[in-house]
This record gives structure tokens, sequence and C-alpha cells, in this order.
């Protein structure tokens, strides 16, 4: 397993090591012990399951605190543009998104704190799979609205299919309000 820090203090990317034989692969989608060697916090109450046809658009999501929630995330099938962005007020890294691409050739995983504005984009049709070290509260569900001019994210993919919900989320500057 290889843990790899990015520029953005506690965002992480994971690369299991996968053993091919002639049956097909094997490796760890999930080790406790060597992800929390890592930085990785061990707290992790809920798993979820996705399937998005391709061009599908999921995000900007997070929720507030006290149900913050750090994500553990991969494609279990399908390759997606995972898009993250940092909302911590004292960041020096706050408002500055990143992009990484989540393969199922690969198997890598992308390690979200708390704190985050989390989405995805399907570059295929992909199941996506995550786990999150809170429950899922309806209530402090936010978000910050996908093609916001402010952050333009290109999310690689044309005609997007973007929930109602998600067209209904604020601006950033609408976010930033509603923290500062
Ligand atoms: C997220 C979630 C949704 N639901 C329900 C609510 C709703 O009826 C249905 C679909 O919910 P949503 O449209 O919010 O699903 P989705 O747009 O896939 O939401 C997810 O997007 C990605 C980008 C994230 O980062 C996740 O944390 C989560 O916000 O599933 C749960 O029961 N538990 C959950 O944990």
């Amino acid at each position: 397993m290889n843990i790899i820090e990015t520029d953005i203090e506690g965002l992480v990317e994971i690369y299991p090591s996968i053993f091919k034989d002639d049956r097909g692969y094997f490796f760890e989608s999930y080790q406790q012990e060597k992800l929390n060697e890592g930085g990785i916090p061990p707290n992790f109450v809920q798993d979820n399951q996705s399937f998005s046809l391709k061009g599908t658009v999921r995000g900007l999501h997070l929720q507030k605190e006290p149900w913050a929630q750090g994500k553990l995330v991969r494609v279990v099938k399908g390759k997606v543009l995972d898009v993250v962005v940092d909302l911590r007020p004292l960041s020096s890294t706050f408002g500055q998104s990143r992009s990484f691409v989540l393969d199922d050739s690969k198997n890598n995983m992308l390690y979200v704190p708390e704190g985050f504005a989390h989405g995805f984009s399907a570059l295929e049709d992909s199941i996506f799979h995550y786990k999150c070290t809170n429950y899922y509260n309806k209530a402090s569900e936010s978000g910050i609205i996908w093609n916001d001019s402010t952050l333009n994210i290109d999310w690689k993919v044309d005609n997007p299919i973007v929930s109602d919900k998600d067209m209904q989320l604020l601006s950033f500057a609408e976010f930033k309000a509603t923290l500062f």
C-alpha cells in the first residue's frame, strides 16, 4: 500500500498493492492499521455505494458540524474524476480545489478529510464506494453548486446529468457568507 500526501494538508491518495494471478486480482480495500499510520482516522461508521451513468456529476457536498464527514473514496468499477474543495476556514489552501482520476484499473483511493466539499463526475458508467467517519444527517447537508464560475472546475464531461437537489446548491460566494 502506497500512501501519498498531497499538497493539501490531510488530503491523501492511496494506491493499494494489487496481487494479480491467473484467477484475477486481490487487494486490501481497507486496512485500518496501515491507513492509520498514513494519517487516515480509524473511525469510519458508514459505507455508501452509488452507481452513476457516464456524464453524471454528483456534488459538491458536505455535512455541517457536528455531522462533518471524512470520506475514503474509490471506484469499484469504472472511472471518475473526483473533486474536492478545501472549506476549512483556517486552512492555507482554503477555497482551492483539486481533482483526481479514480480508476478501477489502479484501484486508487482518496481520503477527503472533514471540512471539504466533495463531488465527482463519472467519466464512464461507474460504481462508487466510500466510507464515512460520521453518519448521514439530512438536516446537516450543505454544498456548493458544481458549476460555480469562481471555482471554475473542469469536470471533463459534456451535458452533465445533475440531480434537481444539486442544481439548488449555493454559489461559493453564498457558501462563504455562511462561514464568516
Ligand atoms: C448520502 C446519503 C443519501 N441517502 C439517500 C437520500 C436520497 O434519498 C438518496 C440520494 O441521495 P443524494 O442525492 O444526496 O446522493 P448523492 O448525490 O450520491 O450524495 C453523495 O454525493 C457524494 C458526492 C458525496 O460526497 C456523498 O457524501 C453524498 O453527499 O439517498 C441516504 O439514505 N444516506 C446517505 O448517506
